[in-house]
């Protein structure tokens, strides 16, 4: 090891396996948490799960108690060992998935919950300023601490829908398979990290689609809530034709109710630092605190052979060697932090030969799987007190399973269904307007977007909405989890060393999500208006205001409104996660995801991290590894 302006963290043939994070804390008086996770494994590979690019960081302590963490704590780079066989970047929901699936024990101790939202732990990071939204700039959410954006999340747990996997799968090239058939293994193992708030015998219903017996297990708890659906006799399929899933992780969309991953009992969060790392008894895992990792370090023939990272405390220097390295990055924003998290465009610079296919290039620039949020619908006070459930409704919650408790002041339930069910419908699209929907490439992710939003078919794609009362507030909300706008996200060029990536969301770029937007504002006008389903909470519209009308000041509305991320983007990499060009590197986080689920990421991010670490594990095959069953590592209680 040497003291220096640079931590480096090289990885070498493996003596010994472990896992490695660097944790780091940032500027602003906002902590960061940069991990790097060095895990074992039989063969040689490096796997980075998050990189990022902040600038200053100040060194945080990990509120954690030893005798909850077992995975060594290293804090100097003294105690970094001479090799390791793994190094993940980032600490947060993938980066602690494959950590601990690649040093996995059979003890395993009950986890101790702790910590709740902590919503001061988010960089303090903006994008530049947004030509379609009136130069505004916005805020980048994204976690730092163990844990990470999980620790910091809403806590809905949600799966996207078959369509939605369907069309990883199909953009995928290499073999790799990422269908939901494909993905539902990964999907079951998820739900045993959690412990969650709706006590429900089975928290999704269904491990196997369809078998869910009843939406009554989605709606008590927390939204104490069957009066969506007494407003709606005969559902709600009649009067908006949205359907009503008998299991809304089935993969199917419709209005559903949704787990949140908090202990029913103690309230506490449960995330993947409960569930991937504390009770972790495992000597092969170290982790490395309060370092932001800067660089992946490529041989000549642009194999990974290790990481550079500052330890943020001391800006002192770290080292080791590697022979070849799988790498990981484990949060969206960081596809573009160190020097080779390069995305295409960075790959291009370098004339490094990439196949732009299932993270092409486009969207490995791009961050801009933004969820469109706007609240737009608000009801008076006095319509207010009267969502509270009518004797009736309250006998029908009961008769459903739903719990008694105080009136909740909205109601809250997702409906994920597809545009526009009366119209302009799938004739919408098919306007001259919408032909810039279309790519050149055929199978290209904006393709596949373009055809799904033409299609009529019931299984085309989602949006999500959460409907009167988002959080507390009574209206709308509505994410679009497609827009067809690009952004990038990518070093800055005039100063490639800067550690803070230059994020640009494009936002509005594409005139069709403006259309988008306005067309869902209609339909919601539609939904809460006289005629509408929801005629019976009088809904009054605070903003935009019923005088807001013409296109053009709908789109004014948008363009001041609209928020280009939601705490969902995505972006890079091939069908099996490695960048192209070179060998040994991965990135394995919500950046990867092609095209955004309709429905919340973090299920899906945890998703993600069980199959890298497969990914991974099945390269030991032949080299003395176990295989992806992992053996002696598999812990009995998953
Ligand atoms: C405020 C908020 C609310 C959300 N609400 C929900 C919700 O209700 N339901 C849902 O399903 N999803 C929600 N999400 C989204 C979900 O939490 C994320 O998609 C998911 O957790 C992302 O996981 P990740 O592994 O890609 O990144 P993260 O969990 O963010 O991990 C990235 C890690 O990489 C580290 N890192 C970055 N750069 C470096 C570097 N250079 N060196 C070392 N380490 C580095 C970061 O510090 C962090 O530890 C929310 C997200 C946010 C931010």
């Amino acid at each position: 090891m040497k003291q220096g302006q640079v931590c480096q963290v090289q990885i070498m043939t493996p003596p010994k396996s472990f896992a490695l994070f660097c944790l780091n804390h940032v500027f602003n008086h906002v902590a960061f948490v940069r991990s790097v996770m060095m895990a074992r494994k039989f063969n040689i590979s490096l796997v980075v799960a998050a990189l990022s690019l902040i600038t200053r960081i100040l060194p945080v302590a990990v509120a954690v108690p030893d005798s909850v963490l077992r995975a060594r704590h290293v804090q100097t780079p003294e105690e970094l060992r001479d090799s390791y066989d793994y190094i993940v970047v980032g600490a947060g929901t993938a980066g602690l998935t494959i950590a601990d699936r690649l040093t996995e024990l059979p003890e395993r101790n009950p986890s101790d919950p702790n910590g709740d939202r902590q919503t001061a732990h988010l960089y303090n990071l903006t994008s530049v300023p947004q030509i379609g939204l009136n130069n505004r700039t916005i805020p980048l959410g994204m976690g730092f601490g163990v844990g990470s954006s999980s620790a910091v999340n809403g806590m809905v747990v949600m799966r996207g829908t078959v369509k939605d996997y369907g069309i990883w799968d199909q953009l995928g090239k290499n073999g790799s398979n990422w269908s939901w058939k494909e993905l539902l293994p990964y999907f079951k193992k998820a739900p045993s990290l959690f412990t969650f708030r709706h006590e429900m015998r089975n928290p999704f219903c269904s491990p196997e689609p369809g078998t869910c017996r009843g939406l009554q297990h989605y709606a008590w708890g927390q939204y104490n809530d069957t009066r969506l659906y007494a407003s709606f006799p005969g559902g709600l399929n009649p009067a908006i034709r949205i359907p009503l899933p008998a299991d809304g992780h089935a993969g199917n969309h419709g209005v559903f109710y949704y787990p949140l991953s908090v202990d029913p009992k103690t309230r506490q969060r449960s995330y993947s630092r409960t569930g991937h790392w504390d009770g972790l008894n495992r000597t092969n895992y170290d982790i490395l605190t309060s370092a932001r990792a800067t660089k992946i370090v490529l041989s000549g023939e642009n194999a990974a052979t290790g990481v550079e990272c500052i330890l943020t405390d001391t800006e002192s220097s770290c080292e080791s060697q590697q022979r070849s390295c799988d790498i990981d990055r484990s949060h969206p924003y960081a596809s573009a932090s160190a020097t080779e998290r390069s995305p295409c465009i960075l790959l291009k610079k370098a004339k490094i030969p990439f196949k732009p296919t299932w993270g092409g290039c486009e969207l490995s620039r791009s961050p801009n799987r933004t969820p469109y949020s706007v609240q737009f619908y608000k009801t008076t006070p006095t319509t207010y007190l009267e969502l509270d459930p009518s004797p009736a409704q309250r006998r029908t919650r009961s008769r459903s399973g739903g719990r008694s408790s105080t009136p909740h002041r909205g109601t809250i339930c997702l409906s994920r269904h597809r545009l526009f069910p009366r119209s302009p419908g799938s004739s919408f699209f098919r306007s001259t307007r919408h032909r810039q929907l279309r790519s050149p490439r055929l199978q290209s992710p904006k393709n596949l977007l373009a055809e799904q939003m033409l299609s009529s078919s019931p299984s085309s794609l989602s949006f999500l909405h959460w409907v009167i009362g988002y959080g507390t507030a009574p209206g709308a909300n509505l994410i679009n989890f497609h827009p067809t706008s690009r952004g990038t996200v990518s070093v800055d060029p005039d100063n490639i060393d800067a550690p803070d990536p230059v994020v640009d969301y494009r936002a509005l770029t594409n005139p069709v999500d403006t259309d988008l937007m306005i067309a869902y504002l209609e339909f919601y006008r539609r939904f809460f208006g006289p005629e509408g389903p929801l005629a019976g909470y009088r809904a009054v519209e605070m903003a935009p205001g019923a005088k807001v009308t013409s296109r053009e000041d709908l789109a004014g509305y948008i363009r001041t409104n609209y928020i280009p991320q939601a705490w969902h983007p995505g972006g890079v990499v091939d069908d099996e996660l490695r960048v192209y060009g070179t060998r040994g590197l991965r990135v394995a986080d919500a950046s990867v995801i092609p095209i955004l689920p309709g429905g919340t990421t973090q299920l899906t991010v945890y998703v993600i991290g069980e199959k890298a670490a497969d990914l991974i594990k099945k390269t030991w095959k032949g080299k003395g590894g176990k295989g992806a069953s992992g053996g002696k590592r598999g812990d009995k209680n998953r």
